[in-house]
Parts: structure tokens; sequence; C-alpha cells
């Protein structure tokens, strides 16, 4: 596939109507090429999490058009939707969405499940493995630590290798260490994979394992950079904070 696997062209997202809506996205039009890992960065309301929703499909847009997996969004219905979601992008949320009742093993196959597929026991280890969490597959998420849980979320996301993984916030809850090894593991994927990954997050430190900087300012793309550094991510976001004029209500 020549197109990239994230497409997004003129993009607008408004949420309510009059003079208490708000233009979450206005106009956005970018693209991830495959296997970058792309971090999303912006003040506070300047429609990171909007982006990624819109990209994945759980979120539809106003004007313009998504294109995920060389398959345009636009106009398929919630069924479609869905089954394009389920073939080609995966998540990974603060919140790590992991079912208590059952174990490592059976959370991380559950997306196979869902989708009818038969589990490849080895394939399963072999994820598990590869984050580290080989020792632990029998236990229940209450019994693993805050990175484990996330890291049981990435296995969960990598299983069925989809071109697009949509992190948001993927380390939030995580310390400092525990970040880092998820998100090697996310660049990992991109490496070995050649999987596409989309993330919003408001750390300078994790955006610089990204190979790509996209930074929005009230709804539309103010900066996309290349990789860089912590103290110039830093600085760029203060400096395009300070041009935000979202008040919350459209201007
Ligand atoms: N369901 C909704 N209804 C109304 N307004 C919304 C809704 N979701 C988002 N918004 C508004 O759209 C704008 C963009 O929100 P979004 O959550 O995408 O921003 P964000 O950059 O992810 O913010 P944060 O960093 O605080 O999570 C904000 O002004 C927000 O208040």
């Amino acid at each position: 596939m020549n197109q990239p696997p994230v497409v997004l062209s003129g993009v607008s997202r408004r949420y309510g109507d009059g003079p208490t809506a708000t233009l979450a996205l206005d106009d956005v039009t970018t693209s991830c090429p495959a296997g970058s890992l792309t971090a999303v960065m912006g003040p506070s309301g300047s429609g990171k999490s909007t982006l990624l929703h819109v990209a994945a499909g759980l979120d539809r847009v106003d004007a313009g058009s998504v294109t995920l997996a060389g398959v345009d969004l636009s106009g398929l219905d919630e069924t479609s939707l869905t089954r394009v979601r389920r073939e080609h992008a995966s998540f990974v949320f603060q919140a790590y969405n992991l079912m208590p009742a059952l174990t490592v093993r059976q959370n991380v196959s559950l997306p196979l499940l869902l989708a009818g597929r038969e589990i490849d026991r080895n394939q399963v280890s072999e994820v598990l493995d590869r984050v580290g969490l080989a020792a632990l597959a029998g236990r229940r998420p209450a019994e693993l630590s805050g990175g484990q849980q996330q890291r049981v979320a990435i296995a969960r996301a990598v299983l069925t290798r989809p071109a697009v993984v949509f992190a948001d916030e993927p380390t939030g809850a995580l310390d400092t260490q525990t970040a880092a090894a998820v998100l090697e593991l996310l660049r990992d994927q991109v490496r070995t994979l050649g999987q596409t990954v989309l993330m919003v997050t408001h750390d300078p430190v994790a955006a610089t394992y990204a190979d790509r900087l996209l930074y929005l300012v009230d709804g539309r793309v103010a900066a996309e950079t290349g990789r860089a550094d912590a103290a110039t991510i830093a600085s760029t976001i203060a400096r395009l904070s300070s041009l935000s004029a979202r008040t919350g209500s459209l201007r």
C-alpha cells in the first residue's frame, strides 16, 4: 500500500451548535507515513483527542475526509466502521481497559476472540514474551502494577499486527521508568513490524520517542516537525500555547 495508513484531508469537527459551539478540529490536513510514530501535542483543548478519535473512525467529521489503511471512512455505517477498525486499528488508552475477570493471556487474546479468529497460542506467547509478561500470563489485572497493565494493553493492541495503533496518553499514569519501557515497546513495534503509531501525549519526554511531531493549537495544525529533544519540544509547546485563543467557545 503506497498511501499512508492515516490520512486526514481538510478535516473539521464541531461540537455543539450556536454560540456555545466548539470547533475542535479546524481544517486539519495531515498524514502518518507507514512505519512511523507520530506524537500529537498541544495545549489542553487544542483538539488532540478529537484528532485521534476521528483518525480512528471513533468519531465522525463535519467536513473533510479520513482515510484509514486505504479505506475512506466517509459515509461508512457503524457496522462497516467497526469492521475497518477491527481489521486495521487497535487502541491503547490511559485507562488500560482490561477485563478484570480475565487473565493476562485471555485479555491479550480478546481481540481475536471478538473477531471470531482462531487463537494461536504460540502467537500470544510470543507477544507476551516481547512485552516481558510471559511469566505473568496467568495473573489477573488486579495482581499487576500499572506499568504491567499497560504492557498487557499494548500486547493486546499489537497481537493482530494492525496497520495502526492509536494511543491516547499511554504513559499518563506511569512512572518515568515504566513509561520509558512502554514507549520503547511502541517504538519497537514500529521498527520491527512497520506498524504506524499515532500517540497523543502531554509529555515532551514521551514525545522524544516519536519520529514526527504534530502540534495543534485551537484545532489547527500549528507545526509539524521531525524528531526533537525534550527541551526543544517543551519550548515549542510553550511558544505555541501562548498563541492559543481558545476560550472553550467558537472563535
Ligand atoms: N463531546 C464533546 N462535546 C463538546 N465539546 C467537546 C467534546 N469533546 C471535546 N470537546 C471540545 O473540543 C475541544 C477539543 O477537545 P479535545 O479533547 O480534543 O482536546 P485535547 O487537546 O485532547 O485536550 P486535553 O489535552 O485537555 O485532553 C475542547 O475545547 C473541548 O472542550
